[in-house]
């Protein structure tokens, strides 16, 4: 397993988002999280400021959208140039389609679920999407504590997409530091979204590969 780290901008400077995003340039995914202060309590940007961070970023956008109507909305951030586009499932009308018109623009698909919402309504759907983001916090704020709980979860969602020859991409997001993201690489996910603990390092590059390691590492003994 190649581990992919996507540091989340939520936690960068957002009045310096363009050397903060400079910073994270040795990661493989920029994590944008778009929140409307409807589906999560918390505000933070909508698609100008996206196609700015598209525009400036040094590697490519996984985009995790926490809106209502992501069917109205997502699609304008597959435009954009987003090369992930993940809404939640709590929140569309139509997965399937919305999964079709995301891969039609261009982006990959990605499907995310609250701590509260089970799995398995994902198992017949499976090939639609490109990425399972399984949520270990509530979302809404960074720097909550890992849920390990959610664990059985995403142990289950990787059977299911072993059995079913999937390669579709396992993302946890909420708590993942050097002392979590083991459990989660074990687990079975292989994205992980880190923002306090890559925007809080003293050096960023050498926490990217630090959280690399230890979820390759753990893959290997899980
Ligand atoms: O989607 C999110 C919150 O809803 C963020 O991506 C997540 O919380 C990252 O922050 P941290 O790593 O500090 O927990
Ligand atoms: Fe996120």
């Amino acid at each position: 397993m190649n581990p992919r780290i996507n540091p989340s901008i939520l936690a960068a400077d957002f009045v310096n988002m363009q050397a903060d995003l400079a910073r994270i340039a040795t990661a493989d995914f920029a994590h944008v999280d778009v929140m409307d202060n409807h589906f999560v309590p918390n505000l933070t940007f909508g698609p100008q400021m996206v196609e700015r961070i598209q525009a400036t970023s040094p590697i490519p956008l996984d985009v995790h959208l926490m809106i209502t109507d992501p069917d109205r909305w997502a699609p304008g951030y597959a435009e954009l140039g987003a090369a992930s586009v993940t809404f939640h499932l709590e929140a569309a009308a139509d997965p399937v389609a919305l999964a079709r018109r995301l891969r039609s623009i261009g982006s990959r698909a990605g499907v995310a679920v609250k701590p509260g919402t089970a799995g398995d309504a994902l198992y017949e759907i499976l090939d639609e999407f490109d990425q399972i983001l399984v949520m270990t916090v509530e979302p809404g704020f960074g720097g909550q504590s890992f849920m390990p709980e959610m664990m059985p979860k995403l142990r289950a969602l990787r059977e299911e997409a072993t059995r079913r020859g999937s390669d579709v991409w396992l993302q946890v997001d909420g708590g993942i530091s050097e002392a979590t993201i083991a459990q989660a690489a074990e687990a079975g996910a292989d994205t992980f979204v880190a923002g306090s603990a890559v925007y809080g390092a003293d050096d960023i590059a050498a926490a990217v590969t630090g959280l690399r390691q230890r979820a390759r590492a753990a893959s290997l003994e899980g």
